[in-house]
């Protein structure tokens, strides 16, 4: 299975809770605002710890409450594109992108897949929205990740910035084979490019 996440949160007033096991390729997480898409994410990330349960990735437990276990964010091999882009503002593109890298080894190849190969000389300030968020996903793919979590990647965007970051996500999907877990809003966006869609009610 890829994700395996069970897990419960008291967000004030918000009670959080999901059990989904789920196996490989795009697993959308599709719900009303506020119910916590976002939170669930941020507990698979480990950037919040759930109250209790258990999340575990690609075979990896990163959190069980039982057992103790609690991985630090770090060392989880997280891909995460936020809902902004996020990006250094006073490093270039090329920077931006190899922030969590190793080495240029995957660069050439992800600047392709993504269409941004041009940009790599650019300020994130002098990107269009759509730039950025591709820029955003390629530092999360050169990261090494061992999955992606994506939050809203579309959102706020034209539809013609929409069509090419669902294509890189596309490709992302089928070409570098890492699970990946997505909130959205919107149901054409679920249709297009889950493989499966959970429901958080
Ligand atoms: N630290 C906190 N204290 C109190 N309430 C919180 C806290 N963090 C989040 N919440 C509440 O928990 C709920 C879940 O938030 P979350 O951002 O995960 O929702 P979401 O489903 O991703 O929403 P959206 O789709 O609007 O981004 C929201 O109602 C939010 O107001």
């Amino acid at each position: 299975m890829s994700f395996e996440i069970r897990v419960e949160k008291r967000l004030g007033d918000v009670a959080v809770g999901i059990d989904v096991d789920v196996g490989a390729g795009l697993t959308v997480l599709f719900g009303p605002s506020g119910i916590g898409k976002t939170s669930v994410l941020n507990m698979v990330a480990g950037l919040i710890r759930p109250d209790s349960g258990r999340i575990v990735v690609a075979g990896r437990v990163l959190f069980d409450d039982d057992a103790g276990i609690d991985i630090v964010p770090e060392r989880r091999r997280a891909g995460y594109v936020f809902q902004e882009p996020r990006l250094f503002p006073h490093r270039r593109v090329r920077a931006n992108l190899l922030y969590g890298a190793r080495d240029d080894g995957g660069l050439a190849a992800a600047a392709a897949m993504l269409g941004i190969g041009h940009l790599l000389d650019r300020w994130p300030r002098t990107l269009s929205g759509g730039e950025a968020r591709r820029v955003a996903i390629g530092r999360a793919l050169l990261s090494d990740p061992a999955f992606l979590l994506l939050d809203e990647p579309l959102s706020s965007l034209d539809r013609a910035r929409r069509a090419e970051i669902m294509d890189a996500i596309v490709r992302v999907r089928d070409e570098a084979g890492l699970p990946i877990l997505m909130v959205t809003h919107d149901p054409d966006e679920a249709e297009r490019l889950a493989t499966r869609i959970v429901r958080v009610a």
